[in-house]
C-alpha cells in the first residue's frame, strides 16, 4: 500500500481500531512542507486511556501464562508484517518528521531486527539456580512480568524507539499501551497496523493517541499501568519519575544527552570529520546520542576546521523524500525557533559562527535550518551546556589530552561519547574515565546496537539500561523461589 496524505488514523484499543470519545481529531503536517497534512490524529481523553488500560488489564492474564516461544512467534509476525510495509513506514516517517528516506529505511529496517531479535528472546533463560544454605531444598530464580506497561515515546524515532520498548515488554508478558509523540502519530499508526495484522490476542497492545498532559499524564496517574518506559526531554522524564514513585510504579528513563567527540593530536582526522559529521548532523542533528561538543586539540585545531566547515558547505538541505537531500528539516516549527534560538545565543555570548545557522533562501514552507558549525566555544557558554536538538557543532580547543577528557566530562549529561586517536593510552584512558553509558573509539557518538545495552549515566538515564538483554531488568522483577519437599 502506498503513503496517502491525509487520511485519519484512529486508536487502538482491545484489537479494535477506535474512534476518541472526544470526537476531536489534531492534524499532523509535514516539516518540509507545513501546508501537507499526512493525517488526521485522535485528540483522545483519559476515557479512551481507561478504555485500553482495562482492556490491557484483562488481556494481561492469559498473554503472561503463554510461552515465551509462542510470545515469540507474534513478535516474528510483527516483523515480517513491517517487513512488508517498510517503503510506506519509511515514507510516512520522512512527511511526519523530516529524516531522510534512506534513513527512515534504515530505521524501520533496525525495528524488524529488533522484534526478531526480541522473539529469540522467549527461548531464553530467565534465571539462576542458587544453593542453598539446606542441602534438600531446591532455590532459584525466575522473572515475572510487571503486568501493563505505559510506552511514552518522542518524534525523533518514530519506529525505532517504540519498538525497542513494546518488544521486550511483550516478549517477557507485559501488555502494553503506547502513547506515541503527537508530532509522529501517522507513523506510530502504520506501526500498530503491523501489529494488528499479526492477530495480537485483544488487549495485549493498545495505542491512545493525544497530548502528552491528557494521555501522558494520565498514563502517569493511571492505576492499572504497572511500570512506565519514558525517552524524551528531562523536564517529562523528571515528571514521570516523580509520579511513579508517588504511586510505587516501575520506571525507566531515558532522556538528554550534550555528546562529546575529542579529537586528539594523532587522530585520523578525515576519519575524525566524516563521524563528526555523521554523528552530529544526521536527522539534524536530533538524536539523543548526536555529537554536539566537538573537542580538538590544539595541535590539530585548525586543519580540523578548516576540513570540518569545507565538509559541511557540501551538505544539501532540503525534503527528506529528494533523493539529493543530505540533512532534512527540523522536525516541527518549535524545534527550528529553538534551534535559531540557540544560534543567536551562541552569537550573544561571544562564539564565532564559521558557517550556517540560517534558515535557508527559499524554504519558507519548511523548517529548515543550515547546519551551523561555531568557532571559539568556550566550556561554560550555553551552546556547549544545554541539549540544542539540531544541526549545531560548537568546537571547542583544548591543549592536551589530559583538558579534553576533563571538558568531555564537563556536563551534566552522560549518555555517549566519543574519541578519535591511535594512541592506545588514550583510548584506555577514555574508556576508563569518561562518564558516559556508551564510549566509542574511533566512531561516532550515535549509533545503538540493538543487542548491547543502552543508556546514560547522570541526568540522562534514570541509570537504567535498555535494548539487548538488559532490558529484562525493566520489564520484569525477579521472584526468589526456595523448594522442600
Ligand atoms: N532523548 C531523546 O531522544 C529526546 C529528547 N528530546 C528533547 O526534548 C526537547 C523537547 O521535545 P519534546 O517533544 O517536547 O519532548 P517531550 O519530553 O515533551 O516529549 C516526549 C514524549 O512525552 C510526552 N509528554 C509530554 N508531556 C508529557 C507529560 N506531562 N506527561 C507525560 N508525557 C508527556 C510527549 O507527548 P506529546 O508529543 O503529545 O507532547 C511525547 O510522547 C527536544 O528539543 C530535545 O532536547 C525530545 C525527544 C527525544
Ligand atoms: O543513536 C541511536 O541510534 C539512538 C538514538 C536515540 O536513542 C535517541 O535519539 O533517542
Amino acid at each position: 500500500m502506498a503513503f496517502q496524505a491525509g487520511e485519519t488514523t484512529l486508536n487502538y484499543i482491545n484489537g479494535e481500531w477506535t474512534s476518541s470519545v472526544t470526537g476531536e481529531v489534531d492534524s499532523s503536517i509535514n516539516p518540509s512542507n507545513k501546508s501537507e497534512v499526512v493525517g488526521y490524529i485522535q485528540r483522545s481523553s483519559r476515557v479512551d486511556l481507561d478504555h485500553a488500560a482495562a482492556a490491557a488489564k484483562q488481556a494481561s492474564t492469559a498473554w503472561r501464562k503463554l510461552s515465551g516461544a509462542a510470545r515469540g512467534e507474534y513478535l516474528y509476525k510483527i516483523a515480517n508484517a513491517l517487513e512488508k510495509r517498510l517503503d510506506e513506514v519509511a515514507e510516512t516517517m520522512t512527511r511526519e518528521m523530516g529524516k531522510t528516506f534512506p534513513e527512515a529505511k534504515g530505521e524501520t529496517a533496525r525495528g524488524i531486527a529488533i522484534l526478531r531479535y526480541y522473539a529469540g528472546e522467549g527461548m531464553r533463560k530467565v534465571g539462576d539456580v542458587i544453593p542453598s544454605t539446606d542441602s534438600e531444598a531446591l532455590m532459584f530464580t525466575t522473572r515475572v512480568p510487571l503486568g501493563v506497561v505505559g510506552v511514552i515515546t518522542p518524534w525523533n524515532f518514530p519506529v525505532a524507539i517504540p519498538i525497542w520498548k513494546i518488544a521486550p515488554a511483550l516478549i517477557y508478558g507485559n501488555t502494553v499501551i503506547l502513547k506515541p509523540a503527537s508530532e509522529t502519530a501517522v507513523t506510530a499508526a502504520k506501526l500498530m497496523e503491523c501489529f494488528h495484522e499479526a492477530n495480537l490476542p485483544a488487549g495485549v497492545i493498545n495505542m491512545v493517541v493525544g497530548s502528552g498532559s491528557e494521555i501522558g499524564q494520565g498514563i502517569i496517574e493511571h492505576k492499572s499501568i504497572n511500570g512506565i518506559t519514558f525517552t524524551g526531554s528531562n523536564a517529562t522524564g523528571k515528571r514521570i519519575a516523580m509520579g511513579a514513585i508517588a504511586r510505587g510504579a516501575k520506571y525507566q528513563l531515558e532522556m538528554g544527552g550534550k555528546n562529546p567527540v575529542i579529537v586528539a593530536a594523532d587522530a585520523d582526522l578525515d576519519l575524525a570529520v566524516e563521524a563528526t559529521i555523521s554523528g552530529g548532523l544526521r536527522s539534524t542533528g536530533q538524536k539523543c546520542t548526536a555529537t554536539s561538543r566537538v573537542i580538538v586539540q590544539s595541535a590539530v585545531y585548525e586543519t580540523f576546521k578548516q576540513k570540518l566547515v569545507e565538509r559541511v558547505k557540501q551538505l544539501k538541505v532540503g525534503d527528506g523524500m529528494d533523493p539529493q537531500t543530505w540533512l532534512g528539516p527540523c522536525a516541527s516549527e518549535s524545534q527550528q525557533q529553538t534551534v535559531l534560538s540557540y544560534v543567536e545565543k551562541g552569537i550573544s555570548e561571544g562564539a564565532t559562527l564559521l558557517f550556517g545557522g540560517k534558515v535557508p533562501d527559499g524554504t519558507g514552507e519548511g523548517f529548515y535550518v543550515e547546519p551551523a558549525v561555531f568557532d571559539n566555544v568556550k566550556p561554560d557558554m550555553t551552546i556547549a551546556k544545554e541539549e540544542i536538538f539540531g544541526p549545531v557543532l560548537a568546537l571547542i580547543k583544548v591543549d592536551t589530552f589530559e583538558e579534553a577528557l576533563q571538558t568531555a566530562n564537563d556536563s551534566e549529561f552522560g549518555l555517549s561519547a566519543s574519541i578519535f586517536t591511535k594512541n592506545i593510552g588514550n583510548m584506555l584512558a577514555f574508556v576508563n574515565d569518561m562518564e558516559a553509558g556508551l564510549v566509542r573509539v574511533n566512531a561516532e557518538s550515535a549509533g545503538v546496537e540493538l543487542q548491547a545495552p543502552f543508556g546514560g549515566m547522570k541526568q540522562s538515564s534514570s541509570h537504567s539500561r535498555e535494548q539487548g538483554q538488559a532490558a529484562i531488568e525493566f520489564f520484569t522483577s525477579i521472584k526468589t523461589v526456595f523448594v522442600k519437599q
